[in-house]
């Protein structure tokens, strides 16, 4: 049986070998775990080397930085060939939740500015309906001094879904909330299995002091699950 770590370089090598070729110009490059299988399948060919890769948080900036590789911007590089990401859940329409890592804002931007948007995962991911598998909520970025407003209006202006729990998700190691890499904090809301996520996702960003949403709704092409048999199975 393969580990959950060895699931997630599976999916992501493979997503690789098969969408970035020396063809492409510009690549985003999503954050989390899985994607540092990403950027290492990267610079185990030397003919993407001479890309342009965008970051979609400080953590995959690092990675790029670190592996060498060329920085862009997605100012400079508005058009992005394929963009690879990690997800928390994808359900069998290639909804996914994101921002287990508070990166959602980022991510979306990189990804919609993409041909081609990749999701790479072990099978924990994969789920019936968004909210079955993942119950730590989906994460909206809030503007700091609009969270109680947004938690509030969570609690009252829903007619979609309404959340089971809300939280400000707090920050480990450091007092006080996380803050994401754009200044804003993250409230986790917990729909349990959500019935139509893009109706939500629609009614959640219609709410004030909401920065963006972590549903991820019509927008993958593929996802590359690796399985804890050792094989990776693909959905589109
Ligand atoms: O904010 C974080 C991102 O959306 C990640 O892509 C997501 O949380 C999955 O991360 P991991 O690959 O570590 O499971």
């Amino acid at each position: 049986m393969a580990t959950i770590e060895a699931g997630k370089k599976l999916a992501a090598y493979k997503a690789v070998d098969d969408h970035i070729t020396a063809d492409c110009k510009v690549i985003g490059i999503g954050s989390g775990s899985t994607v540092v299988y990403v950027v290492e399948r990267i610079l185990q060919k030397p003919e993407l080397a001479n890309l342009v890769y965008i970051p979609t948080s400080f953590q995959s900036k690092l990675l790029i930085i670190e592996g060498g590789l060329t920085l862009g911007s997605i100012e400079q590089y508005p058009d992005i060939d394929v963009t690879i990401d990690g997800a928390d859940e994808v359900d069998p329409q290639l909804n996914a939740i994101k921002g287990g890592g508070a990166c959602q804002f980022q991510e979306k931007v990189v990804a919609e500015a993409a041909k081609k948007f990749v999701i790479v995962a072990d099978y924990r991911k994969k789920s019936t309906k968004l909210g079955v598998e993942w119950t730590k909520g989906v994460p909206i970025e809030v503007v700091p001094m609009a969270y109680k407003l947004v938690m509030r209006s969570l609690e009252s202006k829903l007619t979609v879904q309404q959340p089971l729990e809300s939280k400000l998700r707090m920050a480990i190691n450091k007092a006080g909330p996380v803050v994401t890499d754009n200044g804003n904090f993250v409230i986790d809301a917990h729909f349990g299995a959500i019935e139509r996520p893009a109706c939500l996702l629609k009614e959640l960003k219609g709410l004030t002091g909401v920065y963006e949403v972590g549903l991820f709704c019509n927008m993958a092409q593929i996802a590359y699950f690796g399985e804890a048999d050792g094989n990776v199975s693909t959905l589109v």
